[in-house]
């Protein structure tokens, strides 16, 4: 099927870089969607933990996932060099603010005609850019070959076939398609977009919303607060999208409101429960201490400010978790701070 598509082969060697919770199930929506459509299919993880290599040997995750069994395709390794050779889509699934430098370490042993793709839903810090931004730096691919997946993905309902969907990007739109066909699973639908920059963005500041409605949980706020903090962020986060060029649609599309909603609705969220702590009391440092996966928010809220300031976009509450962050505002000062803020139209 994928053969069709810019004279692309059929997907059956992929990487996935990073054995956490959503490389690891992104890598069993892959086994299971070639299972699925009778393909044949090799999906190589790479993992730093010796412990969780050897877990996906047995066909689990247990760390991350639990008891949920992982399809035969997948085997595990501790070597990039043996996760990457010959590997036709590379998934990256790591931290963001560590993929420079990993990405740096791996990019000899990437294939020159491999398609990379990001999983991954934060901003670098100090440079501000995207994902997309730094594995075309790094790798020095083509557009054509770096796509993006992000939506409302919880890995953990994923890992446990209920459905949900989500939005392949890339500026290619037969790359798009050439992924999306080969992760699409009976629980698994993925949608096809140009606007790589407006999926990405989407993924990055609903961490940064959801820590702000955390915070309100934390207070024990109710619904209506609840309610207008997602809907004020999907609007600075639209406005910020905009402004570097990305697709109003996609604002109101899986990957924008899709993605803001679960996430801020979720106890699985991450960085919902950071924002949590962060509520009742606790300091960044001391949030960061308890959290045992990574919670992008906390790192990419600075970098997505200065990005906004940089753009002279207005993040009110972008600026206001920032500065909970930081320790310059104290948690509970961040609702009459955001309350006194100069009228204005909803639309502006
Ligand atoms: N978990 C989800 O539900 C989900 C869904 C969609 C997108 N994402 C995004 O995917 C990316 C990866 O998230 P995850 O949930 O798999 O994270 P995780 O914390 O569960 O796992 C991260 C993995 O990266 C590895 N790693 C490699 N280098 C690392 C380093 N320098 N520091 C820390 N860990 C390192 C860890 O060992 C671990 O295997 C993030 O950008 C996240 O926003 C996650
Ligand atoms: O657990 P979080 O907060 O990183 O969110 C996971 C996914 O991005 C939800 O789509």
């Amino acid at each position: 099927m994928a053969a069709e598509h810019q004279g692309r082969e059929p997907l059956e060697r992929i990487a996935v870089m990073g054995a956490g919770s959503w490389g690891t199930t992104f890598a069993k929506v892959l086994g299971d969607a070639a299972e699925h459509h009778g393909s044949r299919r090799s999906i190589r993880l790479w993992g730093r933990s010796p412990e969780v290599v050897a877990d996906v040997a047995r066909h689990r995750n247990t760390r991350y996932l639990g008891d949920i069994a992982l399809p035969a395709a997948i085997t595990a390794t501790l070597d990039p060099a043996e996760a990457l050779e010959g590997a036709q889509l590379v998934v990256l699934a790591v931290p963001a603010q560590s993929l420079r430098a990993q990405l740096t370490a791996w990019s000899a042993h990437v294939p020159r005609g491999a398609v990379v793709l990001s999983l991954m839903k934060g901003l670098e810090l100090g440079t501000d850019k995207r994902m997309s931004e730094v594995i075309a730096e790094v790798t020095s691919l083509p557009a054509e070959q770096i796509a993006v997946l992000s939506g409302p993905n919880l890995a953990m309902e994923i890992a446990r076939s209920q459905p949900t969907g989500a939005v392949v990007a890339c500026t290619d739109h037969g790359t798009a398609q050439w992924i999306a066909e080969a992760c699409t699973a009976p629980y698994f639908r993925p949608y096809m977009s140009t606007d790589v920059t407006g999926v990405e963005i989407g993924g990055i500041v609903k961490n940064v919303i959801a820590l702000a409605v955390g915070i309100c949980e934390g207070k024990e706020m109710g619904d209506n607060t609840k309610a207008t903090v997602i809907t004020r962020g999907l609007a600075e986060t639209t406005r910020l999208a905009v402004a570097l060029g990305a697709d109003l649609t996609t604002m109101s599309g899986l990957a924008g409101l899709g993605d803001l909603v679960a996430t801020c609705s979720s106890k699985l969220s991450r960085n919902h429960t950071a924002g949590r702590l962060l509520g009742q009391g606790l300091d960044a440092e001391a949030v960061g201490a308890r959290m045992t996966q990574v919670a992008e928010g906390i790192k990419s809220a600075p970098a997505v400010l200065e990005l906004a300031q940089r753009l002279g976009v207005d993040m009110p509450i972008t600026a206001g978790v920032v500065a909970v962050l930081r320790g310059e505002l104290p948690v509970g000062k961040l609702e009459p701070l955001l309350l006194a803020r100069q009228l204005k139209s909803e639309g502006d």
